[in-house]
């Protein structure tokens, strides 16, 4: 089908608040099998705006969208068929339609190389974990030297680099996003509908190196610090929380840039950051409740870029759609 203006229309419906026309308008379109329009009410579905959010049905959606022939949506329903978004996560389905989406689609055939040079079972899970190298009783630190491959943090990175934003918090009085007063760096989630394959494979291996289930992974942050830019001293514990950060994994992407070592505050130990090491500490004592002794900090860059993901694992399962503020 032509490409033609039914979205464009239906947002501008949806600013001038005729939010049952704009629904009107894309839902007819969609059924007379406008891709656009199927689209755009999958991600809605997704979203949870301007509809309430129906993920099973999102999946139903897309499905179709991608029957008529849409790129990013194949991709989109890779990622949800992984990772079990509105139905039982299952990698043997995800692979197969990334297969069929790599015939025409170069990123996918991107995605699809990359996963086939994973040592992984069929699960998606990883065949061999590496030894770590211990750095540190108190804090529990570990590294992984190589864990990812170059090419592997390129995907990481590369995805996130279309989404960065600037660290903020929302000011407590006024509610709007104001500069995040401990992180200066800039960010980006990866959420369970960005979530590509070799993604998900990776999260695998990090919930592999962590011991930890890959549901209680938080979505993978990306970090990008650039010359000034820092994560002043912080513990990722929550004070409170009710699910706890309970470790943490921090990957080094990239080279080519000076500082931004990671320094742990109570040993003085400073890493430099190497591209593919990972490194595992435990944000919690035994007894679960935060450890000190796992305050650190990301340096300040002084020359180039630093790209680090951060995957913070709480002690059960985290649900990213429905994530409490805690
Ligand atoms: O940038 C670093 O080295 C530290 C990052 C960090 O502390 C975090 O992501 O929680
Ligand atoms: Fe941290």
């Amino acid at each position: 089908m032509a490409a033609d203006n039914t979205v464009a229309r239906a947002e501008a419906l949806l600013a001038a608040g005729a939010r049952q026309e704009a629904i009107a308008l894309v839902d007819g379109a969609a059924a007379a099998g406008n891709v656009d329009a199927l689209m755009r009410l999958a991600t809605w579905r997704l979203i949870g705006a301007p509809v309430p959010r129906d993920l099973p049905l999102a999946r139903a959606l897309l499905a179709r969208t991608v029957a008529i022939g849409h790129v990013d949506a194949a991709l989109m329903q890779i990622a949800l068929t992984a990772n079990g978004s509105g139905g039982v996560a299952n990698w043997p389905a995800a692979l197969a339609l990334l297969r069929i989406a790599a015939r025409n689609d170069p990123l996918a055939a991107e995605h699809l190389a990359l996963v086939g040079a994973m040592d992984i079972d069929t699960d998606g899970m990883p065949r061999n974990i590496p030894e770590p190298e211990r750095l540190s009783d108190a804090p529990d630190l570990v590294r992984y030297r190589a864990l990812l491959t170059p090419q592997e943090c390129a995907h990481i990175a590369g995805i996130a680099a279309d989404m960065l934003e600037p660290a903020s918090v929302l000011d407590p009085t006024t509610g709007a996003p104001i500069a995040h007063p401990v992180r200066t760096s800039y960010g980006a989630v990866i959420g369970p509908a960005k979530e590509s394959l070799p993604t998900r494979a990776l999260n695998h291996r990090l919930a592999a190196i962590s011991g930890t289930m890959i549901a209680q992974g938080e979505p993978l942050a990306v970090l990008r610090y650039t010359p000034g830019q820092q994560y002043r001293p912080h513990l990722d514990s929550i004070a409170g929380a009710i699910n706890q950060r309970i470790k943490t994994v921090l990957v080094y992407l990239n080279h080519g840039f000076v500082g931004g070592e990671t320094r742990f505050m109570a040993t003085g130990l400073t890493i430099a950051p190497q591209p593919g090491d990972a490194i595992v500490f435990s944000n919690v004592l035994e007894n679960g409740q935060p450890d000190r002794s796992a305050e650190h900090a990301g340096l300040p860059v002084t020359r180039g870029a630093k790209w680090l993901a951060t995957r913070w694992i709480r002690a059960t399962p985290y649900d990213a759609w429905n994530a409490p503020r805690l």
